[in-house]
């Protein structure tokens, strides 16, 4: 069995011109190896910051408090070094945006055998011939004359395989995908969904998945995180999260979609903004005086889910 990534107290803010931005507030999770775990929410609510956060690949000014656990080993500690090496060999990384994450003037080849090879030289052979295995299993017949070529002569599609063959080069225990499906059209969006399953099925059993997509979420997680302006404000089984949603954020989520009517989330009421409390109290149907003085915590509730509303409190 292989390790949980675990989060305590984990958060991340930005120091900008106009202040502070705290874009992941005081998450607590655990990623359970072995299970697909999904983070869901609109845009701008912490997705990306979060999972990167957990690879301490942001921006130079972001400032990361709480600690993140690799089983026993505090990550959030490591220096830059450690990092270097743990990236990639631990963690695969398949990225939001495939085209940036290539090297333009690096033929493919090269840039995948590298991956193996900056962390032990010694085993170019071994890089060689998982090369080949990954990019035929990815749908490349010949992996050679592909690995010629740099990336900006390959499809949107073919770029997608092949970073998702970059991620899985050192044989990690553990990968995320950061919006796989994003911006894609509905062929390529089963395609990539395609990858993803053989990824689990035959490389790792252990997945983040960062998504605005749902159904992809429904049938490739086993978990779900629900984001809200850099807070989870629900967690547990996909299942449970999504067929019965307990937040009322994942309650409008889930009734937004087209499949569930469409229904919009309301806007936020002006006058319940700045409140110090539920960051979600400006636009809940439920919010009481308590929800925008208070913060909730997280409740677990009897089915073993996590929610941070005051309506599942224990009394
Ligand atoms: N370098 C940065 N400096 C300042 N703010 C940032 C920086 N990077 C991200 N943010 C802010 O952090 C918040 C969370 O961004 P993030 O990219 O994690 O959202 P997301 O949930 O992944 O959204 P999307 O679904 O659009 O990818 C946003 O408000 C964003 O503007
Ligand atoms: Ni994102």
């Amino acid at each position: 069995m292989g390790e949980n990534i675990i989060l305590k107290d984990f958060s991340v803010s930005f120091q900008t011109s106009q202040g502070e931005v705290k874009a992941v507030r005081g998450v607590n999770t655990v990623f359970e190896s072995g299970k697909v775990t999904g983070m869901i929410g609109e845009s701008g609510s912490g997705k990306s910051v979060l999972g990167m956060g957990i690879l301490k690949l942001l921006a130079a000014n972001a400032r990361i408090s709480g600690q993140c656990y690799y089983g026993d080993e505090e990550i959030s500690a490591y220096t830059e070094k450690q990092m270097t090496s743990f990236r990639g060999l631990k963690i695969g990384l398949i990225p939001q945006n495939p085209a940036e994450s290539l090297d333009p003037v690096i033929r493919i080849k090269k840039q995948l055998i590298e991956a193996v090879t900056t962390h032990d030289r010694s085993r170019k052979k071994e890089a060689e011939d998982r090369y080949c295995l990954l990019m035929k299993r990815f749908g490349f017949k010949d992996p050679e004359s592909i690995g010629r070529k740099y990336s900006f002569q390959l499809s949107g599609g073919m770029n997608q395989r092949i970073i998702s063959v970059l991620g899985l080069m050192c044989s990690p225990g553990w990968m995320l995908a950061d919006e796989p499906t994003k911006g894609l059209d509905a062929i390529l969006r089963k395609q990539v969904y395609g990858v993803l399953r053989e990824v689990l099925k035959r490389d790792t059993e252990s997945m983040i998945v960062i998504t605005h997509d749902i159904i992809l979420a429904r049938r490739l997680c086993d978990n779900i995180l629900v984001l809200y302006q850099g807070e989870v404000l629900e967690q547990g089984s996909a299942e449970l999260v999504l067929e019965s949603p307990l937040h009322p954020y994942t309650t409008g989520l889930i009734a937004s979609l087209p499949s569930h009517g469409m229904v919009p989330i309301p806007f936020p009421m002006a006058e319940r903004s700045g409140r110090p409390g539920c960051v979600f109290y400006p636009r809940c149907p439920y919010g009481t005086e308590r929800c925008g003085s208070e913060k909730p915590c997280d409740y677990t509730v009897p089915d073993g889910r996590k929610v941070r509303c005051f309506r599942y409190a224990q009394s």
